[in-house]
């Protein structure tokens, strides 16, 4: 594509140099740029893209896109008053605007995104449909699995993904939109179908600064979803709500777009009742006008019930009727790292799960306590570079619904992590002897285990799937499930 037509978009903008050269990839990296790359400077927040232009240039961009002319480069310079906010447009453009032509469904909420993106893929896949998934866990295009460093992707590399999903005939890309890529336009220029909120908690409080924040980031999917009626197929889009969620009545007055709501407490178009959680499974009576069923699945907590309320209320918008979502979430036995369980052989149970903020903790330990017979056990830690206000929260939860909390690191990256365990240890300073406090994550799985007896339930939260750990800038290898393995086969 010509640079001309490439930028053409751009409402405001200065060329220096000639804008008729062909781009053969669009990117903010000047690691990734070879010949024929437009070179994008974005403002981050380790450093300045715009330092690295001269780098770009050398390594044969075609042309720059930068806030300020830079000197001495003989690439054509495209000059924007914001890289960021030309970004999305440039990509959309460069890609062919792929959103529009799937329909793409995107989930947001403090708690949930993930599993209700897998809950989501399981009915549609049933169904027939060929779905795409990008999240936590990794992007699905095809067969084809690529891991993730991010929930959602920078704005560039989102939109490659929905390009080669469109290249492999996908109808449905499943999307994690977390708040983050909200506020930094990540998922600017995608064109969602359906929008759905699970829940609001604290969490990112550091990268936001308060819950109103927070809650308005979460608010952008929905304020643009249904705002632009050109043509038909922009009026048929769907925000599936919380009821039991009262950020969701904000985020009904945002949007223009079909509302449908599903909840346990409140009334709700799809509602759960009679909930029964156990061990083994959650099961529960779903009414709706599209019908009733009673459900019962694998998965376990009152959570996620509120996952599958949520999954199911838009694939029925869908066409996809409950008896058939009924035998696809049934059929799901578990998903990574959530309330995962570690089997070795022994007679106490070991959970794994991905619980990392104050609500998804208490939830986790609050399904823990309505099954568990004996002891409950809690590792816990908080990540490092993050919301330092959870730290306290977190820890206050382990011990109040454990028989013995062991704190311990979750990711410490750059910060010292007996610091962080300081934090955490400061929301339970008068609960001495209910807690124990081992730096050393592996050490503190295997205390743990060496703890337990017949009948005990050892909950290790934070992780979940994660397979590394970051201390300070090294990520090395590390997995909750390997290390609780190791260690009740060298308890035993
Ligand atoms: C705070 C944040 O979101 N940071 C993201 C941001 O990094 P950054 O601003 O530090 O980038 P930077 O290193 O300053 O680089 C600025 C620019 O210079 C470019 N650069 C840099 C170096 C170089 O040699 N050449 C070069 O061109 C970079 O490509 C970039 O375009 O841009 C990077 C590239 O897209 C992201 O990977 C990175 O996510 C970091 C890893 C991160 O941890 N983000 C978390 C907070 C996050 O986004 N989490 C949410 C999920 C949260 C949830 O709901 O639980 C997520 O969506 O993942
Ligand atoms: N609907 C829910 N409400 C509250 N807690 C939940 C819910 N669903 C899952 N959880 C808890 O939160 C943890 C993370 O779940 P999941 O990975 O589905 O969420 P996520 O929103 O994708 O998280 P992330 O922001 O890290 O991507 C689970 O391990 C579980 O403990
Ligand atoms: N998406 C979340 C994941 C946190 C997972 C936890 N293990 C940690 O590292 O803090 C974040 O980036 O804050
Ligand atoms: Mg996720």
């Amino acid at each position: 594509m010509r640079l001309r037509e490439l930028i053409s978009p751009i409402l405001f903008k200065n060329v220096i140099g000639q804008d008729d050269v062909e781009i053969i990839n669009v990117t903010a990296d000047s690691r990734q740029v070879g010949p024929g790359s437009l070179f994008l400077a974005l403002r981050g927040y380790t450093v300045d893209g715009h330092e690295y232009v001269e780098q770009a240039a050398r390594a044969g961009a075609a042309a720059v896109v930068v806030e300020d002319a830079i000197e001495g480069i003989s690439a054509p310079q495209v000059i924007v008053p914001d890289t960021r906010a030309v970004a999305a447009v440039l990509a959309s453009v460069f890609y062919g605007h792929p959103s529009k032509e799937m329909k793409v469904i995107g989930v947001t909420g403090t708690n949930g995104k993930t599993t209700t993106t897998l809950l989501i893929d399981q009915i549609l896949r049933d169904a027939g449909k060929r779905t795409g998934l990008i999240g936590t866990i990794m992007a699905r295009i095809g067969d084809e699995e690529i891991p993730m460093a991010n929930t959602t992707p920078d704005v560039l590399d989102l939109q490659q993904l929905f390009y080669r999903m469109r290249e492999v005939g996908t109808e449905y890309p499943i999307t994690e939109v977390s708040s983050h890529a909200l506020d930094l336009k990540r998922s600017a220029g995608t064109d969602y179908h359906i929008a759905i909120f699970t829940n609001l908690t604290q969490d990112h409080l550091d990268f936001h600064g308060s819950m109103e924040a927070y809650r308005q980031a979460k608010g952008k999917l929905f304020a643009r979803l249904g705002n632009t009626y050109r043509d038909e197929a922009h009026s048929n889009k769907l925000a599936v709500l919380n009821a039991d969620d009262p950020a969701s009545e904000c985020f009904r007055d945002l949007t223009t777009a079909q509302v449908i709501t599903y909840g346990i407490d409140q009334p709700a178009d799809v509602r759960a009742l009679d909930v029964v959680v156990e061990a083994a499974g959650v099961s529960f009576n779903v009414e709706s006008r599209f019908g009733r069923e009673r459900f019962a699945l694998q998965l376990t907590g009152k959570f996620n019930v509120y996952n599958a309320l949520a999954a199911m209320s838009a694939c029925l918008a869908e066409g996809i009727s409950l008896a058939e979502i009924k035998r696809s979430l049934e059929s799901i036995s578990g998903v990574n790292g959530r309330f995962e369980t570690v089997q070795a052989g022994q007679d106490f149970t070991v959970i794994v799960d991905y619980s990392h903020t104050p609500d998804s903790l208490e939830n986790a330990m609050k399904t823990v306590r309505e099954f568990a017979k004996r002891k409950v056990f809690c590792v816990v830690g908080c990540g490092g570079d993050r919301d330092r206000t959870k730290r306290p929260l977190m820890a206050q939860i382990a011990v109040s619904y454990s028989d013995l909390a062991i704190l311990t690191s979750d990711n410490p990256r750059t910060e010292d992590p007996d610091l962080i365990l300081d934090d955490m240890e400061a929301g339970v300073s008068d609960a001495a002897g209910r807690y124990v406090r081992i730096t050393d994550r592996a050490e503190a799985i295997r205390f743990a285990v060496a703890q337990a007896e017949a009948g005990d339930v050892i909950m290790i939260a934070g992780k979940g799937h994660e397979t590394y750990q970051i201390i300070g800038k090294t990520k090395s290898h590390f997995d909750d499930r390997e290390i609780a393995q190791l260690a009740i086969r060298g308890a035993k």
